[in-house]
C-alpha cells in the first residue's frame, strides 16, 4: 500500500505525518511482514524520513516520485537514483500520469528511469493508464498494454518479477471518480496477462499490481477483492495518516479477503 503526497507537504510536515502514521499502525498492531506500507513524499522530505524510518525503527517503506534517468552529471534539477539508494528510498514512481501530462514524459523515457532506478536497486513503481476519452472509446486494454510494453522496454525477466505496476485510469485520479472493482481487474488482469506473454510466468507471478485513483477506506477493500489487484496506490486520502492507516489495515475495517 503505497501513499504518493505528490507535492504536498514540507519535510516538517512529513515528519508529523510519518509518526502518526507509523503510531496509528502501531496501536492497530499491524503485521508490516503482511501488507507494506510505503510513503512517496517529495525529495526535500526524503532526508527527514530516512532518519525518522531510521532512528525510530520504523516498520515503512519510503521513495521518492521520480528519478533522472541518467546517474550524474550536467541535469540541473534532476535527482539521480543514486543518490535516492543513499537516502535509503526502496521505491521511485515512474511515469505518473501528472509527470506524462505535465511534463511530456513518454514511454522511452519511463523505460530509462526505470533502468536507472533498476541499476541502484531501487524499484520502479511504473505507472499506466488512460484518459477518458479513450475509456470511452473502449480501448483502455490496448492503450494502457502498449504504455506498459513501451515503459518496460529493455527489463528482464527477473528485474519485471521485482517489479510495481501500477494501473492508474487518469479519469479517476483526484477526481473521485473510483473505477469499478471489475474495471481495475480488467486492466489489471490484463496487465498480468501480457507480462506472462513477455516476460514469462515468475515475472507475472512476482511482480506487484496496484490500482490507483481516488482510493478510500470506504472502497479499497473491493478493489482489493479483485484477483489481479495485489495493492493501492495512494494520493489524496494518503495525507491523512488516519485515513492511511485505514486503507492499509481494509481486511480489519470491511471485512475483505
Ligand atoms: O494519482 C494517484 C496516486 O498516484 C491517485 O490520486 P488520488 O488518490 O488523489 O485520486
Amino acid at each position: 500500500m503505497a501513499g504518493n503526497w505528490k507535492m504536498n507537504l514540507d519535510h516538517l510536515q512529513a515528519a508529523s505525518t510519518l509518526q502518526k502514521l507509523a503510531w496509528t499502525l502501531q496501536d492497530a498492531k499491524h503485521d508490516a511482514a503482511s501488507v507494506e506500507v510505503v510513503v512517496l513524499p517529495p525529495f526535500t522530505d526524503l532526508r527527514t524520513v530516512q532518519t525518522l524510518v531510521d532512528g525510530d525503527r520504523l516498520e515503512l517503506s519510503y521513495g521518492a516520485q521520480d528519478v533522472s534517468p541518467h546517474d550524474s552529471g550536467a541535469h540541473t534539477g534532476d535527482v539521480s537514483a543514486p543518490m535516492l539508494a543513499r537516502l535509503g528510498c526502496r521505491y521511485v514512481v515512474v511515469g505518473h500520469s501528472e509527470r506524462r501530462d505535465d511534463h511530456g514524459e513518454g514511454d522511452e523515457l519511463v523505460a530509462a528511469k526505470a533502468a536507472a532506478a533498476l541499476r541502484h536497486g531501487v524499484t520502479p513503481i511504473v505507472c499506466v493508464g488512460e484518459a477518458l476519452d479513450v475509456r470511452q472509446a473502449g480501448r483502455q486494454v490496448e492503450h494502457v498494454l502498449a504504455q506498459l510494453d513501451g515503459s518496460l522496454a529493455g527489463l528482464d525477466a527477473s528485474a519485471v518479477a521485482g517489479l510495481v505496476v501500477a494501473y492508474e485510469p487518469v479519469w479517476a485520479i483526484g477526481t473521485g471518480e473510483v473505477a469499478t472493482p471489475a474495471d481495475a481487474q480488467e486492466v489489471c488482469g490484463a496487465i498480468r496477462a501480457r507480462l506472462r506473454e513477455t516476460h514469462g510466468d515468475a515475472a507475472a507471478d512476482g511482480v506487484r499490481v496496484l490500482y490507483g485513483g481516488s482510493v478510500k477506506p470506504s472502497n479499497v477493500a473491493a478493489v482489493m477483492a479483485e484477483d489481479d489487484v495485489d495493492g493501492a496506490l495512494v494520493g489524496g486520502a494518503s495525507l491523512d495518516p488516519a485515513d492511511f492507516a485505514a486503507i492499509v489495515r481494509y481486511q480489519h475495517h470491511h471485512g475483505g479477503r
